[in-house]
């Protein structure tokens, strides 16, 4: 059964300034399981970093309830945990940012050996921990070298391996790959989905980027002035957001636009015999087979309208808006058939835009 690893529970938080203040999180409620790596999307100030900086207490809340694994760390507007325990948390809780924060005038290893000064190790243990560390990062041969002698995606991996110098259960990612090139960037995320299945590390990935959380997150929650607008899994927030700013994010804008033209094309001319449909499928189902399909068995044309393919983590969903002709009954049979074969079936009525 999943485990609840970070349960943030009715989180606000309120920054006090001279004249006015600002309330940066409202009452949000997130839940995240043991081994998920979960993707927090929104654009610039929606208050995503001052959420993710209340799981480890480096942000006072103004209320609500933290827990960390079995730990209450907030509760009734005040710290419920001794200093010596949360400093002891917080090194369960490792952390990665834009600017990777590294020691300039230390070789590499050195930054991640600095990460282990509170550990019992003695310092040929440290050392060896280190390198394991740069290791796991595919940078044990970089040991030596000086973080400016290397590219940003290496200097950000540095930063992974210190992060995880105290054995965390929880790595928070906020913006790690915002500033890096689209190559470098997939390397991070995939080193990051590594890292969460090798050593079933938990991670909270914050970004603006939905191409990141398509790529390795399994669950999203989408944040907007404050708040939590939409949350699910990630299948669930690509093929059945509810929110216009979470359509926009998954790019269902692309698919409103086909649906506009499927409006006006063919909507208002749909015969009697006419139906119009979007399917969204998962994994193998493409849409030839289908087409061939639904005419052979139920003697139903589908006319497809417009087709899109993404890719979501392993899985495979396709998109198609069509138009199906054939008898009242063997319409339905075609659409029952369809739903028996995992296609999620949605009518589009005029008028009735579902951008799915
Ligand atoms: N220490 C602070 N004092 C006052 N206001 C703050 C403070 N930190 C953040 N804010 C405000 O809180 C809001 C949320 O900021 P936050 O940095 O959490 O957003 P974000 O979604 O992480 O955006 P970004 O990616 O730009 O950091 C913003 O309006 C910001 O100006």
């Amino acid at each position: 059964m999943a485990e609840t690893i970070i349960q943030l529970d009715n989180v606000s938080v309120t920054f006090q300034q001279k004249k006015a203040s600002v309330q940066a999180v409202k009452d949000v409620t997130i839940h995240i399981q043991k081994g998920d790596i979960y993707g927090i999307v929104g654009y610039s100030g929606a208050g995503k970093s001052t959420l993710v900086r209340v799981i480890n207490l480096l942000q006072q809340p103004t209320s609500g309830r933290i827990q960390v694994g079995d730990d209450v760390l907030f509760d009734n507007g005040q710290e419920v945990i001794s200093t010596k325990t949360l400093r002891q948390k917080r090194r369960k809780i490792g952390m990665i940012f834009q600017h990777f924060n590294l020691l300039y005038e230390q070789t590499v290893i050195q930054n991640v050996g600095f990460a282990l000064k509170h550990s019992n190790l003695d310092k040929k243990a440290m050392q060896a921990k280190a390198l394991k560390l740069l290791d796991m990062v595919d940078l044990a041969d970089k040991a030596d070298a000086y973080p400016a002698q290397l590219s940003g995606g290496q200097q950000q991996r540095v930063a992974i391996a210190r992060a995880l110098a105290n054995d965390p259960e929880i790595l928070i990612s906020d913006e790690a790959t915002s500033a890096l090139d689209p190559k470098n960037t997939n390397q991070i995320l995939d080193l990051l989905q590594r890292l969460n299945t090798q050593l079933g590390l938990t991670v909270v990935l914050i970004t603006h980027e939905m191409d990141a959380v398509k790529r390795i997150a399994n669950r999203v929650a989408v944040m907007d002035d404050g708040v939590v607008i939409e949350e699910g899994s990630l299948l669930d927030i690509f093929t059945n957001s509810k929110e216009p700013l979470t359509k926009e994010f998954v790019g269902a804008e692309k698919g409103s636009k086909a649906i506009a033209a499927l409006e006006d094309a063919h909507l208002a001319q749909l015969q009697p015999d006419e139906i119009a449909l979007q399917l969204i499928y998962f994994g193998e189902s493409v849409s030839e087979p289908l087409v061939v399909t639904l005419y052979k068995n139920f003697n139903v044309e589908a006319n497809i309208i417009y087709s899109n393919i993404d890719v979501l983590g392993e899985t495979v969903v396709g998109t198609n808006f069509v138009v199906l002709k054939g008898t009242d009954d063997n319409r339905q049979k075609a659409i029952d058939f369809l739903k028996k074969a995992n296609v999620v079936v949605k009518q589009i009525k005029a008028g009735d835009v579902d951008h799915g």
